[in-house]
């Protein structure tokens, strides 16, 4: 879907991305992860067609990306960082002013804006000047705007940034329900929420990619641990599992009244077929997988694998 091939981006004297190969395949929720200057918005914009790559190749549904390629550019909604919108205008006019840029239809248009009033809950501000929005709605605005001409890919940056909690959480919400029919790039800061609901990272560090897997796979091979409490119907019961997990490869197995908590390499999955070994079953689980933010300060730090 997403064929991104050795691409590097100098600006003056920065370079800002460095022979930076990646794929995102149909279907995929993938995100873009790394610190402040790791080279994520200008990945997103050679991937969007803002700005083109010094060298290297974009494939974009198996077509090569060039500055010629319109047609595959109306297949990619971009919401890009700190989405600009015109404060003057309304919503409608907003939507109106693109749907022109864009030469769709009146009936296409009409029916795209009752969709996306529904989809993005902005029928209560369809009439509001930019400037009166809350940055939620903007943000809505701004994810209505890339969604216009129902692209089959969505580049997403940021979405999140600057939103409080309750306006993330509903953002989050969105783009949950757009992956079920987009596949979606997006770069975030927003690791515990937004990154951890991909189904793959991709992680750059100055330009270059650090990692490139599910987030079970990244905490399995950094080695970091998943966190577990079991709860059993009686004291016997918990130690009788504590016997069984002593031969496994648990760490810091602790016993206390009817609970049984410890420590194990790896992610969900795996320790929850090893505990589905048991007998009695405990009558609850709690699994706390390692924090992206472990994995994150791993991969970046001075010294990491390039
Ligand atoms: N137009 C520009 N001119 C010069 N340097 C630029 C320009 N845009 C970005 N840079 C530099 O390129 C590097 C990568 O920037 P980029 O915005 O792609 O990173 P980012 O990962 O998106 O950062 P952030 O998380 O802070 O948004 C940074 O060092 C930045 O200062």
């Amino acid at each position: 879907m997403i064929r991104a091939q050795q691409l590097c981006k100098t600006y003056r004297l920065c370079a800002a991305v460095k022979d930076l190969s990646f794929e995102v395949r149909t279907g995929e929720v993938v995100g873009l992860i790394g610190p402040n200057g790791a080279g994520k918005s200008t990945t997103m914009k050679m991937i969007t067609g803002s700005i083109y790559p010094d060298s290297g190749t974009i494939t974009i549904l198996d077509h090569d990306f060039t500055p010629q390629s319109r047609d595959l550019k109306r297949e990619i909604g971009y919401l890009p960082e700190n989405c600009p919108l015109y404060q003057d205008l309304t919503v409608f006019e907003s939507l109106n002013f693109l749907a022109d840029l864009r030469g769709l239809s009146p009936s296409k248009r009409r029916e795209r804006y009752d969709q996306l009033a529904l989809q993005l809950s902005l029928e209560d501000v369809w009439y509001q000047p930019v400037l009166s929005l809350s940055k939620g709605f903007r943000q809505r605005l701004g994810l209505a705007l890339a969604l216009l001409p129902d692209p089959q890919l969505l580049i997403l940056d940021e979405p999140t940034d600057g939103l409080d909690p309750r306006q993330t959480q509903e953002v989050v919400n969105l783009i949950k329900q757009l992956s079920h029919s987009k596949t979606i790039l997006i770069s975030t800061h927003d690791l515990g929420r937004l990154a951890n609901f991909c189904q793959r990272v991709i992680m750059i560090h100055r330009g270059r990619k650090v990692a490139d897997q599910s987030i079970a796979e990244l905490t399995r091979d950094l080695g970091l641990k998943s966190r577990f409490k079991l709860s059993f119907e009686n004291h016997r019961c918990a130690e009788k599992a504590m016997d069984t997990l002593r031969n496994q490869n648990f760490l810091s197995l602790v016993s206390h009244e009817t609970e049984v908590t410890g420590l194990i390499s790896g992610a969900p999955p795996e320790l929850i077929r090893l505990l589905g070994q048991l007998s009695p079953q405990p009558l609850a689980m709690e699994i706390h997988p390692p924090h992206l933010d472990e994995v994150f300060n791993l991969l970046t730090q001075e010294g990491s694998k390039p």
